[in-house]
């Protein structure tokens, strides 16, 4: 089963044209879609859920035409939302029985017995008694994948599940994650590059609602091989290298700014020659729309 999309286009109310022609073809297996904060992503996890409609364009999941059999897409689909809301006084066990019951679980020993697996799935069974209130952001989050995985789902959207989690349960989540992906379509919708990078075999960029560059995030780092160069510079100095050089980042190392440059040869000899990363890729591609990217894209 794959996840197709044609030519998918949607402008809001107030005239914000969040998706632009929008062409993905998503095999089964971990499917990366990133881009900056408000590049188009939950428009378009949105409308693949069916909780929303595009002004036109086509989806196929398989045979299902998601636009049209929203019923079929929905029996199938398992959908983390960005901010997930859980009932506070609640324990987890209660919400994903009743949960389960909602999509149509209605034996009362079957729901037990995928209510239990789940929760040990997700590493909240030692919790399962506890009010939802009292679960920390990544407990929430794996309660999130465990209700999303009630119904089997053949399709799974995840949309920026890490922001804000310890780097102990981001290994844990993607763990959870990985095992996921062997039969099913799964979206991982993110602004985070190394999620994509760790996780997904497949991917695309997108940017003010365009798909900017899709494909195999290996062979998209490959392709800028030898051409991205690093230089440790004196703060004040980087308008100057800006105006010089193709400047596609800058961070700071321990104190101090380093820039990287896109150049098919070395800029000068101060400049040392640096693998290519995949974030690499993502400021190359977002840059090259002419747009600024700042530090609130990207998030390490
Ligand atoms: N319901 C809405 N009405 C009007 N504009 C909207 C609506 N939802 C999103 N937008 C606008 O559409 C653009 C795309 O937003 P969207 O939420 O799809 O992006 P995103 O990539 O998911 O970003 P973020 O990571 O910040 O959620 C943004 O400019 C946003 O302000």
């Amino acid at each position: 089963m794959q996840l197709t999309i044609s030519n998918l286009s949607k402008t809001y109310s107030n005239g914000i044209q969040a998706l632009k022609d929008v062409t993905l073809t998503i095999p089964q297996g971990m499917f990366g879609l990133l881009g900056p904060n408000g590049a188009g992503k939950s428009s378009l996890m949105r409308t693949i859920a069916t909780l929303q409609e595009p002004d036109s364009g086509e989806i196929t999941l398989g045979d299902i035409d998601v636009l049209r059999q929203k019923d079929e897409v929905r029996k199938v689909l398992g959908y983390l939302p960005q901010e997930f809301g859980v009932y506070p006084k609640i324990s987890a066990e209660v919400l994903l029985d009743h949960l389960a019951i909602l999509k149509g679980i209605s034996n009362k020993g079957e729901r037990a017995d995928l209510v239990e697996a789940l929760l040990k799935k997700t590493n909240l069974y030692q919790h399962r008694k506890k009010n939802l209130g009292g679960f920390s952001g990544g407990m929430k989050q794996r309660f999130g994948i465990a209700q999303a995985l009630l119904a089997d789902p053949k399709l799974i959207i995840v949309d920026e599940p890490t922001a804000g989690l310890d780097p102990a349960e981001r290994n844990r989540f993607h763990n959870l994650l990985a095992e996921l992906g062997e039969n099913t379509v799964v979206i991982l919708s993110t602004h985070i590059v190394d999620d994509v990078r760790e996780l997904c075999t497949d991917m695309a960029i997108i940017h003010q609602g365009q798909v900017l560059l899709k494909g195999n995030p290996a062979e998209a780092i490959d392709a800028i091989k030898g051409k991205i160069w690093r230089k440790r510079i004196e703060k004040g100095e980087i308008e100057g290298y800006r105006s010089q050089y193709h400047v596609i980042s800058e961070k700071m190392f321990a104190g101090q700014p380093e820039i990287r440059v896109m150049s098919d040869l070395q800029p000068d000899p101060s400049f040392e020659a640096v693998e290519s990363h995949l974030e690499d890729v993502y400021f190359t591609t977002i840059l090259s729309e002419n747009s600024t990217v700042n530090e609130e894209n990207y998030v390490a």
